[in-house]
């Protein structure tokens, strides 16, 4: 049975109940429940399915069975933008013709119509990432880093209370990469949101992350709070991963 209470489905931001993918050649499986407020590294090998699991969960890829509920709702049918999600993907995430801050507002207005109130809540979204002035750039005028941090601006604007992010530390140096950690660790606690970050590199997880999830070969074979996980020493495939395999 599940919990009746209202508290008991609000204090659950993502549950996923045998969400099931079938891709041609392989079959994906997910089950978690991740309490809102949480921040978590999702980790796993290459192929393992770590973006399907955030698209199935911001509802860009569907599933065969199972089910997606977001704060106690039931997401089938949901179209992504009618989902409480924001995604960052890992690259092209914005549109080349279009200056910085029309890529900022489309998170708010997709035909870019913006009253002078909005405009000005895309200049605060991208003085608060760092790039107060950039508005009128165009992307390729732009490092990776600050690409990153644009797409980060639109979904700052978007208001979601979930945040999927797509390796947001993979185009960074190790200076870059702890300021990102950084500001992401700071617009976590100020918008108190649900994020999900995925990661190859067990350094970001404690920069982050409050728990942590592995997963292989389909499944979630894992989720622990961030000590429980680092110490885990019963599951070969994460020894790698942890560094404890050489
Ligand atoms: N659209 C698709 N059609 C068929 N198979 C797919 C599709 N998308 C992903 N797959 C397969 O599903 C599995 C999971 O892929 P996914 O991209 O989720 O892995 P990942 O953990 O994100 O990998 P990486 O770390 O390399 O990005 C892989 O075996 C992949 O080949």
């Amino acid at each position: 049975m599940r919990d009746p209470s209202h508290h008991g489905a609000e204090a659950t931001a993502i549950r996923l109940a045998s969400a099931t993918v079938q891709f041609e050649q392989k079959r994906l499986v997910f089950d978690c429940a991740i309490p809102t407020g949480a921040s978590v590294a999702v980790t796993g090998p290459s192929g393992a399915g770590k973006s399907t699991l955030f698209n199935v969960i911001a509802g860009f890829q569907p599933i065969r069975s199972g089910t997606v509920e977001i704060f106690g709702k039931d997401m089938a049918g949901r179209e992504p933008a009618a989902r409480p999600v924001s995604v960052v993907f890992q690259e092209n995430n914005l549109f080349v013709h279009l200056t910085v801050a029309q890529n900022v507002g489309l998170g708010i207005d997709p035909s870019l119509r913006l009253r002078p109130a909005e405009r000005e809540r895309v200049e605060i979204a991208l003085t608060r990432v760092g790039l107060a002035g950039y508005g009128h750039r165009m992307p390729a005028q732009l490092s990776g880093g600050e690409r990153q941090r644009v797409a980060l601006a639109r979904a700052l604007v978007r208001n979601r209370p979930i945040l999927l992010l797509d390796e947001p530390f993979a185009a960074l140096d190790p200076a870059m990469r702890a300021e990102m950690a950084a500001l992401l660790s700071e617009l976590r606690i100020e918008t108190q949101s649900t994020l999900l970050f995925i990661t190859h590199q067990v350094e970001d997880l404690p920069r982050l992350a409050d728990r942590a999830m592995f997963i292989d070969n389909g499944a979630i074979v894992l989720m622990a709070p961030l000590e429980a996980f680092l110490a885990e020493r019963q599951l070969p495939a994460l020894a790698g991963f942890l560094g404890f395999d050489g």
